[in-house]
Formats: C-alpha cells, sequence, structure tokens
C-alpha cells in the first residue's frame, strides 16, 4: 500500500498516529531497546505533553517525529495539510542559537532560507519579537543575553518557522523557576494564537497541566504508553489559578502516582546495570 493511502487512513482530525513502534540502538556492548510497541494518535492542534522518567524514550520519540532518527519497527502516519510549510520544527532543551548572528537574524534565519522577501521577513520577525519580549534585545548577540532570553530566541524561532507541527524537547529544562513560569505563561500566550498541534516534553507535572490538552505517561525504560490523562482544566489558564483549582490537584495526584511507580521501576533497572 502507497503511503498516500495509508496517510488517508488516519480520522480527519488527526495529524499523527504511531502504530506498535519499536526503536532499537546498537551500542559496541549492547542492544538499546529504547521504545517498545508504542501506540499513539495526535488530534489536529492539540497541545500534548509527554512526561517519562530519565531514559524512557522521550526524545527518541519526538526524534522520530522530527525525522531526526528512524524506527526500527512499526508506523508513524504524519499528516501534511500546507505543502508550502514545515512539517515539524523542533525546540531542543539546550542552547540552540547562532552566535554570531543577532537575535534579529536568529530569528529570521528560516524565513531566509526559505527565500521569503526582505519586508515580509521584517514584519513576521518584529511581530514574533515583540509576542516573546525580544524586541528591544533585536540588534544583541546571544552572548550578551541570559539563558531565559536565548530560550525566547528558540520559541520565536520555531513560531516563525510556521511548522505544521511543533515539537518542543524540554525546552525550559534549564531555566530557573522564575524564568520557566514567565516562559510557559508567553508560550501559551503564543501557542493560544496559532492553535498549532504541539508535542512537549517536560519532567515537570505542573508544567504539563499547565500547558497540556492530554499528558501521556510513558513507562521506565523500554517506553511505552502507561496512561494518556485528559486535562480537562478551561483555558485560558495561568499558574495562579490552576494551582488553586481543585481540579490541578486532582490530576497532580493522578500523574504523580502513574509517574512514581515508573521512577521508581528506572532506580531498580539502574541499580541492577
Ligand atoms: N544514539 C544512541 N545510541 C545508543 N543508545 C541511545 C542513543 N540515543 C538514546 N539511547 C538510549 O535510549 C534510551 C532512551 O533515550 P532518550 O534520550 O530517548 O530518553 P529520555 O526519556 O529522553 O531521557 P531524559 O529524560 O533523560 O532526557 C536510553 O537508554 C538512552 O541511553
Amino acid at each position: 500500500m502507497g503511503k498516500q493511502q495509508e496517510v488517508s487512513l488516519l480520522y480527519p482530525t488527526e495529524v499523527i498516529r504511531i502504530e506498535k513502534l519499536n526503536k532499537e540502538f546498537y551500542t559496541r556492548k549492547e542492544k538499546v531497546v529504547a521504545i517498545k510497541d508504542l501506540d499513539l494518535s495526535v488530534r489536529e492542534g492539540e497541545f500534548l505533553c509527554i512526561l517519562g522518567p530519565s531514559g524512557c524514550g522521550k526524545t527518541t520519540l519526538l526524534r522520530i517525529l522530527a525525522g531526526l532518527e528512524k524506527q526500527t519497527k512499526g508506523k508513524v502516519f504524519m499528516r501534511s495539510k500546507n505543502p508550502e510549510k514545515p512539517l515539524t520544527s523542533m525546540v531542543f532543551q539546550g542552547d540552540s542559537v547562532f552566535p554570531w548572528m543577532t537575535v534579529a537574524e536568529n530569528v529570521a534565519y528560516s524565513l531566509r532560507i526559505r527565500g521569503f522577501p526582505s519586508d515580509k521577513r521584517l514584519n513576521i520577525v518584529e511581530h514574533y519579537l515583540k509576542l516573546m519580549g525580544l524586541d528591544k534585545f533585536a540588534n544583541a548577540f546571544p552572548y550578551q543575553l541570559s539563558g531565559g532570553m536565548k530560550q525566547r530566541i528558540n520559541v520565536a524561532r520555531a513560531f516563525v518557522s510556521d511548522p505544521e507541527i511543533l515539537l518542543m524537547d524540554e525546552p525550559f529544562g534549564a531555566l530557573d523557576e522564575q524564568n520557566r513560569l514567565i516562559l510557559q505563561q508567553e508560550l501559551l500566550k503564543i501557542w493560544d494564537g496559532s492553535g498549532k498541534t504541539s508535542i512537549f516534553i517536560t519532567h515537570s507535572i505542573d508544567e504539563a497541566l499547565l500547558l497540556a490538552d492530554r499528558i501521556m505517561v510513558m513507562t521506565a525504560h523500554p517506553g511505552k504508553v502507561k496512561a494518556i490523562v485528559p486535562v480537562d482544566i478551561p483555558r485560558p489558564r495561568d499558574i495562579l489559578s490552576l494551582r488553586s483549582s481543585p481540579r490541578f490537584a486532582t490530576l497532580f495526584r493522578e500523574i504523580w502516582q502513574l509517574l512514581q511507580e515508573e521512577v521508581l521501576k528506572a532506580k531498580t533497572t539502574e541499580f541492577k546495570a
């Protein structure tokens, strides 16, 4: 069956379907089963957060979706509605800005390589610089900025490239708590307006509950889906009202129970190894 026909098997509201995904790595010493028989369906426009113990395959899953890694077995269907747009764009955990470019040049990069005319480029870049609070730093170089500001550049860059699916691998993981809270709020603001399908890896239950429509909890290594928890807390959300909501407390407890079992399992495996 041709790939096109297979993609047409997706439900109209589905943009990603993963069936029995397996990923194995071979090192000189051993075979590492990173992902085992993972099934997942992602709806158009939804914000899915992935939580799971360290080493359970979260990054590997995102890299497969981004086309940076190939699965060993299983199927990944992704629907592209607009061939003129990139299908995915990934925000990495660490600092991935170009140090030799100014903030504005970094943000404009994907538009430049896609041949956008400079006046159009300028308008788009200005819009996102403003949304991410970077407009006063447009001509600064990354070395002049804090870690939080650099992560703002990464987020702005991903939105500017206007992918159909946004993949974010712990983008705020290295930030201090205050900067993290501010950036989560900024991300929500920019995402709310875009309605982009987004997949976001985090280690923070708070962060997942603030951002997600659904949270996928993964099992300890090898990674599978342990549970998918819908976050039925109305939007727009902000951290203050969220934390005082009784639903937040119930969901936090439910997710922590799921996660705790897997974190403890992961520790036992580490100990045996
Ligand atoms: N290129 C590789 N070669 C060999 N093993 C790998 C490779 N990439 C990942 N792995 C292994 O695959 C498993 C899953 O790794 P992955 O980075 O996807 O986990 P993760 O859930 O993202 O971890 P963390 O939360 O610590 O970032 C781990 O056991 C890891 O050591």
